[in-house]
C-alpha cells in the first residue's frame, strides 16, 4: 500500500497568502485566530508581513515558522507558516511590482509540496493578476492558467460552486440555489472570446468537467448544460452563428460519445431554477457569463477549484479588495470554505488512492 497516499489527510493544506497588499494575509490569520481552520493547515507566505498585519488589526496568532516535510507546530491560535520571503515591504491596499515574483514563489512553493507528497492539496488566497504582469511577467493571466502550465497539464477548467453545490459534507450553506459554473474561457478579453470558441476547446473542457464532476464529487453521469455565446442562443444564426457552427455540432458529437451535454441555451434564462434543477453543472461560454450569476447567488460562501490537475487546488470566490486590505472589514467565508474543501477533496482523492491499492 502506498504510504504516502494512505498518510495524505494528515498531511497539510497549503494556504498561499496572495498578494501581499491586499486581504489574502488577514484572512488567513482571522481564520487562524477564530480556531476556524481544518488541522493541518500552513500558511505559505512572508512571517514578517503576516506579523504586522496581525498587529495591526489586532489579531492575537501565535506564527510558527516550519518546513514542508517538518512536522506541523500545533496549538491554539499557532498558525504554521512555510516561510516565503517579501522582496520589498508591503502596506496594505498599496501594490507593488517588486512583488510579483514573491507571490509566484507561494505558488511554486505550494506546487512543489504537493508534488513531493508535502502537502495534500493547496488554497489560494487572491493575487492581483495586474501587479504580477506590470512585475515582468506579461503571459500570467491568473493561477488556473499558471497552474495549467505549472503541471504540465494540457487543458484545465476553472469551476465555482455555492457552497452546497461544492459538496454536502463541507458545511451548511442554505443559499438560494446550488450552482456549479465552469467557464469555457477564463481571464480573455471579450473582444477574443468569440474566436476561443472553438470545437477542440469545447470537446476538451467538456470531457474535464464531466469526469471531474465524477471523480471528486461522485456524480455517476453528471448533467451538464452550455450556455450559447450569443444573445438567444444566436437566435437561429440572426444573432451569431458560433452556436449553428461550433456548439451544437461539438455537443452532438460529445453526445455520441455518452456525455450528457445539453444546449446550447440561452444564457440570460439558463441560470433559473427551473432549468438548473435538471443539471449538475451549467458551462459558460466567458467569465462575466457565468461568474455574474455564481456571484449573485452565494459571493462569500462560493469556491474557486481548478478541474483537470494532477493536485488539488481550491480558491476564493472574491478578489485582492485592495479597498478593504489592513481594515479587517474583509470577510474570511469563502477562503474557508476553499480550505474546507480542498481538505475533504484531498481526503477523498487520498482514501480513493489507498482503496484502489487494496
Ligand atoms: N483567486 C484570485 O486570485 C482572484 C483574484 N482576483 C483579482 O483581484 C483583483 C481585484 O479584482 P476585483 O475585480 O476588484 O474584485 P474583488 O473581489 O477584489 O473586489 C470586488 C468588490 O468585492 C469586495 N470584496 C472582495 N472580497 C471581499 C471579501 N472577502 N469580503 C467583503 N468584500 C469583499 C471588494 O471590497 C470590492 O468592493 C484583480 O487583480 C483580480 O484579477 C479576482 C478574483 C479572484
Ligand atoms: N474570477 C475568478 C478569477 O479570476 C480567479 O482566477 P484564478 O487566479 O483562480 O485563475
Amino acid at each position: 500500500m502506498p504510504q504516502r497516499e494512505a498518510l495524505s489527510p494528515l498531511l497539510p493544506v497549503a494556504i498561499t497568502t496572495g498578494e501581499p497588499a491586499g486581504i489574502g494575509p488577514e484572512l488567513t490569520l482571522m481564520l487562524a485566530e477564530r480556531g476556524e481552520l481544518p488541522p493541518h493547515s500552513v500558511a505559505v507566505g512572508d512571517i514578517t508581513l503576516l506579523a504586522e498585519r496581525a498587529e495591526l488589526l489586532g489579531l492575537k496568532v501565535e506564527l510558527a515558522a516550519c518546513q514542508p516535510g517538518e512536522p506541523l507546530p500545533e496549538g491554539p491560535s499557532v498558525l504554521p507558516v512555510w516561510p516565503v520571503a517579501l522582496d520589498t515591504p508591503s502596506q496594505p491596499g498599496v501594490l507593488n511590482a517588486a512583488n510579483a515574483a514573491y507571490v509566484l514563489a507561494t505558488l511554486a512553493a505550494a506546487v512543489h509540496a504537493c508534488q513531493n507528497g508535502h502537502a495534500a492539496a493547496m488554497t489560494t488566497a487572491p493575487l492581483h493578476k495586474g501587479v504580477i504582469i506590470d512585475g515582468g511577467y506579461p503571459t500570467f493571466t491568473g493561477h488556473t492558467e499558471w497552474l495549467r502550465d505549472a503541471c504540465g497539464a494540457e487543458e484545465v477548467v476553472m469551476m465555482l460552486a455555492t457552497d452546497s453545490a461544492l459538496h454536502a459534507q463541507v458545511s451548511g450553506w442554505q443559499g438560494p440555489a446550488d450552482l456549479r459554473v465552469a467557464l469555457l474561457t477564463t481571464h480573455l478579453p471579450l473582444r477574443a472570446v468569440a474566436d476561443a470558441v472553438t470545437p477542440t476547446r469545447l470537446v476538451r473542457i467538456s470531457r474535464i468537467l464531466a469526469a471531474d464532476l465524477t471523480r471528486q464529487f461522485g456524480i455517476a453521469k453528471p448533467r451538464i448544460a452550455v450556455c450559447g455565446l450569443n444573445p438567444h442562443a444566436g437566435e437561429d444564426g440572426h444573432l451569431g452563428r458560433e452556436e449553428l457552427d461550433i456548439i451544437s455540432p461539438t455537443l452532438e458529437a460529445l453526445r455520441a460519445q455518452g456525455l450528457d451535454v445539453r444546449g446550447p441555451y440561452p444564457a440570460d434564462t439558463l441560470f433559473t431554477p427551473r432549468h438548473l434543477a435538471e443539471v449538475d453543472a451549467v458551462l459558460a461560454m466567458y467569465h462575466d457569463q457565468g461568474l455574474a450569476v455564481l456571484k449573485y447567488a452565494g459571493f462569500g460562501n462560493a469556491a474557486n477549484m481548478t478541474l483537470g490537475l494532477p493536485l488539488v487546488r481550491t480558491s476564493v470566490d472574491h478578489g485582492t479588495a485592495l479597498d478593504l486590505a489592513g481594515t479587517g472589514k474583509a470577510s474570511p467565508a469563502s477562503l474557508a470554505v476553499a480550505i474546507r474543501l480542498a481538505r475533504h477533496l484531498a481526503d477523498q482523492r487520498a482514501a480513493t488512492c489507498t482503496t484502489s491499492h487494496l
